[in-house]
């Protein structure tokens, strides 16, 4: 077990994210003392039957009073009351940090709540599953998964280094960009993705009430990953959209080109163009492989006991 890291971690919210750092952070000794939050009482009660912390609360600003470190893992739709709500309790000295899918809009939220000499490194680690809650966490969610930090130029050095080194005793590997960056390459990989499997879902939901036809109960594999994707959190992924809506309408239009080629060369019986496009595909998905950034068949809520509580962990 490697030397704590910060005596005291504060983590708001304690859904899937917040509890995998928990269960994590547990494992690896990187607290000497966890501090709970989440608003209600039922998921209070349940963090603390599962043993995620040492100390429980509702009011974020009890949980976040005396910590080294805070993290606020909540939809990014609240990021900013809650940073409103713990400012008053921060100490000096003491780091801030968040886990949201989008960059911009949380440093936009919280940094004006952010108190003279508390310092703000805003975070998010690119692991997830479709799962939500303290039981759906795990802590061995980060390992090898990236985390990317946006700080701003102003920030001290010294936090974004103890917050990486936190990150690093997680499992994860770590970078730095700008949340601007950040939330452009994601609407890419993530939100338009997302987007696209809530659609072709909602699409093939219409279709099967339409014409009663068995759409679902015949459906093949690719339609089957999608249909995991789009049992993804409706509140954490509404937040999502409506806080990176610029770069994801830019993604949204370049897709849409892209889609209306592809719909011209089925149309037209251009085997070339959809040959082509298919091979280079193809080649990406195997340089992933290759590269070990990926797995054959990545398996995240498929398997029996696969992103459930680690016992192990508690
Ligand atoms: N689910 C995923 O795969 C990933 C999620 N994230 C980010 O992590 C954050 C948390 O997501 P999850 O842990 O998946 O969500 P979750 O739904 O499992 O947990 C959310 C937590 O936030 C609390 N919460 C909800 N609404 C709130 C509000 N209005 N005010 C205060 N607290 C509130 C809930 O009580 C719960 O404790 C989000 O910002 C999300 O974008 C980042 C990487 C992956
Ligand atoms: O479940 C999946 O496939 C995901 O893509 C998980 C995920 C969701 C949101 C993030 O910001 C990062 C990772």
């Amino acid at each position: 077990m490697a030397d704590p890291i910060v005596d005291r971690l504060a983590l708001i919210g304690i859904g899937l994210i917040g509890s995998s750092l928990a269960r994590v952070v547990r494992q690896q000794g990187l607290a000497r003392h966890i501090a709970v939050q989440s608003r209600r009482p039922e998921t209070v009660a349940r963090a603390r039957e599962l043993g995620l912390g040492d100390s429980y609360a509702s009011d974020p600003a009890d949980a976040a009073r005396g910590a080294d470190l805070v993290i606020v893992s909540v939809p990014v739709g609240a990021s900013g009351t809650v940073a409103e709500a713990i400012a008053p309790a921060l100490k000096p000295g003491a780091i801030v940090s968040d886990v949201g899918s989008v960059k911009t809009s949380v440093v936009r939220q919280m940094a004006p709540h952010i108190p003279d000499g508390v310092h703000f490194v805003p975070a998010h680690p690119v692991a997830g599953t479709e799962h939500s809650g303290p039981d759906a966490g795990f802590a061995e969610l980060f390992r090898n998964r990236w985390t990317l930090l946006t700080p701003l130029p102003e920030t001290d050095q010294a936090a974004v280094e103890t917050v990486t080194r936190f990150w690093v005793g997680c499992g994860a590997n770590v970078e730095t960009m700008s949340p601007e960056h950040h939330d452009m390459v994601l609407a890419i990989t993530s939100h338009v993705p997302h987007l696209i499997a809530y659609n072709i879902v909602g699409t093939a939901a219409h279709l099967e009430q339409v014409t009663q036809s068995e759409v679902m109960k015949f459906s093949a594999g690719g339609f089957r990953d999608f249909t995991r994707i789009a049992a993804s959190d409706p509140t954490m992924w509404r937040d999502v959209f409506l806080h990176n809506r610029d770069a994801v309408l830019e993604m949204l239009a370049r897709f849409s080109e892209d889609l209306t080629a592809l719909q011209r060369a089925i149309r037209w019986g251009d085997g070339d163009m959809l040959f082509d496009l298919f091979t280079r595909t193809r080649a990406i998905r195997r340089g992933i492989i290759e590269a070990g950034q990926e797995t054959e068949a990545p398996d995240f809520g498929r398997t029996p006991g696969a992103g459930k509580p680690d016992p192990a962990a508690r």
